[in-house]
């Protein structure tokens, strides 16, 4: 007795917090008993030595839905390794990528094989084949995963089936009939092909268990809504915000400015059915306002990619037109917004008010510079940051439909939820963009509201203001509303890193010298080991382990996405079809399973009927980054370190039974 109670007095002693207190709570109600908790201790342990399952990090998404969705369900090219595992020199060249595209586009590939088959009546046989190869990758991609985890990613309408026929051997002589019994009837009841297309779904699953996305969602391409609604239908994903995520953020919490540049990339690059028909946004008004004040200007002329076609001249000018009215009242606003908020010290960057509007030049940096196609008939030079009275009211209305519009609340609730920015992983620094530094790496310090935050605590200090601002966009005070838009292109954002954007200067400067935008200088540093230990060492990770891995900046094709010793992995390789003459390629993903990190490098996607007819694929190749000495397992990751906590919990239960 004496020594029970002995016992009970070192469980509390070990843990006195009342949140470990209320942990305990929850695991008596659900171990009640002492079978029970020997049971969990008995599974979580041997979940513990099962491989680590595997990551997907994509980036850079930039609306390319086609290409991403292409990516998500050949798992950068898993699936096709492990049909390679299991079927090579068992199937030709050819039937192992037949077999692919149909796990990546089961209905389509099925309707495709019906017609073909039909007519020479291979059919059957071509069903009887392929739900047993099905099987048998499915159970191949399975023993990573305990049964529970597996019966988690069946369609809950052929749990009994599939499990039936995963774990039955039909070379059983016993079983043969049995299994053959169960087969017939999927026929007979007419449902093999939902069978084939649950299951070709279930094996993409299995054989990526989280995805990372490392920003930059929207922009530039014409489907960022179809990106989201995946996301919110996949199984494990997490985002990191980019540049780009925080205008849209921005927009529904208030900030117009981050709505007018949004829509400003949106005529630039003729995605604004995106706003109109995917978040309901009528720009009716901006349109009229847009035709009745500017006119054509070659500088303003919308960016086309292969496959945009206009049906008639007038909608390229109308585009043209409402770039150049939301690019003024743009410049206008960031007037506004660097006098309303003088700690983002970005004086410099007042444009509108350095101009001499009678000769139609600009003094930059002491030098003067003419401006060519220019369109400031809106512009009051005494006041050039003023917007005119239409001006004003549009801003006010069109806001008012982004912090109103049911649809882009939606994706945006997830993707600030789900979102952050950065992320610590198994070991792993995610992160858009970069850590502003000085020229030696000492973390610079963003001063705001007489509080200085460098390093881990100036991403802290955003991740924070982002919430606050989106979940309260009629907030009196601006400032976390501004400080989303600073997110986009202040000198000091972690995720744009650059000194200063030069919208401006592009659009109406023709010496590209006043284009370039410098960079902070992490993004020369990232290619020092010792730095990024450094990195890792802020955010409390193991140096030795980990890596950090960026987005943001494309990296071209033949320059290296590994950098420092392969301590720094940056996977923005151009998704965005409008980069790809630049990048020469079609993106970077990396994977990371028990083997350790790869990297993948694709080909620009073509569409998905090539895949489906021609059994065409994003060829990709892997390379490998680190190879680990021994294979990681459970154990070995943060879900891992959360089940070690459980069992030793159970264990100290257990000794109070
Ligand atoms: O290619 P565009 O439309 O001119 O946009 C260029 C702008 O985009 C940026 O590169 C930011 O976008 P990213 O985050 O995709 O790099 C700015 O630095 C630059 O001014
Ligand atoms: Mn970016």
């Amino acid at each position: 007795m004496k020594n029970k109670a002995k016992q009970i007095n070192q469980f509390e002693n070990a843990d006195n917090s009342s949140q470990q207190k209320y942990l305990r709570d929850l695991m008596e109600e659900r171990f009640p008993t002492k079978e029970a908790v020997i049971t969990e201790i008995m599974n979580l342990e041997a979940i513990l030595h099962l491989p680590k399952a595997t990551e997907h990090f994509v980036s850079d998404l930039h609306g390319e839905y086609a290409a991403f969705d292409h990516i998500l369900r050949n798992g950068s090219g898993n699936i096709k390794n492990k049909i390679k595992d299991v079927f090579g020199g068992r199937l030709t060249a050819n039937r192992l990528q037949n077999f692919a595209s149909l796990i990546y586009y089961p209905e389509e590939k099925l309707e495709y094989k019906k017609r073909q088959l039909n007519e020479d009546g291979d059919l059957e046989q071509w069903y009887l084949d392929t739900i047993q190869r099905l099987l048998e990758l499915l159970q191949f991609v399975s023993t990573k995963y305990t049964r529970s985890k597996v019966r988690k990613a069946l369609d809950p309408n052929f749990v009994y089936l599939t499990e039936e026929l995963l774990y039955t051997d039909p070379q059983e002589f016993d079983k043969r009939s049995y299994v053959d019994q169960l087969m017939k009837n999927l026929v007979t009841m007419g449902v093999t092909d939902e069978f084939i297309i649950a299951t070709c779904y279930t094996i993409q699953q299995l054989v990526v268990d989280h995805l990372h996305v490392l920003g930059d969602i929207y922009d530039r391409g014409e489907h960022p809504e179809m990106i989201m609604d995946r996301l919110m239908d996949y199984h494990s994903v997490d985002i990191q915000w980019g540049n780009h995520d925080m205008l849209w953020v921005g927009a529904a919490s208030g900030s117009a400015l981050s709505m007018l540049n949004l829509l400003r990339i949106s005529a630039r690059y003729n995605n604004l059915a995106t706003i109109e028909d995917a978040y309901g946004i009528s720009l009716r008004h901006l349109t009229r306002f847009a035709e009745e004040n500017y006119q054509d200007n070659p500088a303003f002329r919308p960016k086309l990619v292969d496959g945009d076609s206009f049906n008639f001249d007038g909608e390229r000018l109308q585009l043209t037109q409402i770039q150049q009215a939301v690019a003024i009242m743009q410049f206008k606003l960031e007037i506004q917004e660097i006098e309303r908020e003088p700690d983002f010290a970005m004086g410099d960057r007042k444009l509108l008010t350095k101009i001499n509007y009678q000769d139609q030049t600009i003094k930059l940096n002491n030098k003067s510079y003419h401006l060519t196609n220019t369109c400031f008939d809106l512009i009051d030079p005494k006041e050039p940051s003023k917007l005119t009275q239409e001006e004003q009211e549009l801003v006010e209305g069109l806001l008012h439909s982004f912090i109103e519009s049911k649809s882009l609340k939606r994706h945006l609730d997830f993707l600030v939820n789900k979102g952050s920015m950065y992320l610590c992983y198994n070991n792993n620094l995610l992160l858009h963009g970069c850590m502003p530094v000085d020229q030696n790496g000492n973390f610079l310090a963003f001063e705001y509201g007489g509080k200085k935050y460098a390093g881990k605590k100036l991403v802290d200090f955003f991740d924070r203001q982002v919430r606050h601002a989106y979940n309260d966009p009629c907030d009196d005070d601006p400032s976390a509303a501004d400080l989303v838009w600073y997110l986009w292109q202040g000198p000091f954002s972690p995720l744009f890193g650059k000194k200063a954007m030069t919208t401006f200067e592009r659009y109406f400067i023709a010496d590209k010298e006043t284009h370039k935008e410098e960079r902070n200088p992490y993004f020369a540093l990232r290619h020092d080991e010792d730095f990024c230990i450094k990195l890792l060492k802020e955010f409390g990770l193991e140096p030795e382990d980990g890596h950090v891995i960026n987005g943001h900046t494309p990296v071209k094709r033949g320059h290296d996405a590994v950098m420092a010793n392969g301590k720094m992995l940056v996977i923005d390789g151009g998704y965005s079809k409008a980069y790809q003459p630049t990048t020469g390629f079609g993106g970077y993903t990396l994977l990371y399973n028990s083997y350790g990190l790869q990297l993948v490098e694709h080909h620009p996607f073509t569409s998905k009927e090539d895949t489906i007819v021609n059994g065409n694929d994003i060829i990709s190749t892997r390379r490998v980054v680190n190879h680990e000495v021994h294979r990681k397992a459970v154990a070995d990751t943060d879900i891992g370190a959360r089940l070690k906590e459980n069992v030793k919990m159970l264990r100290s239960m257990l000794e109070r039974y």
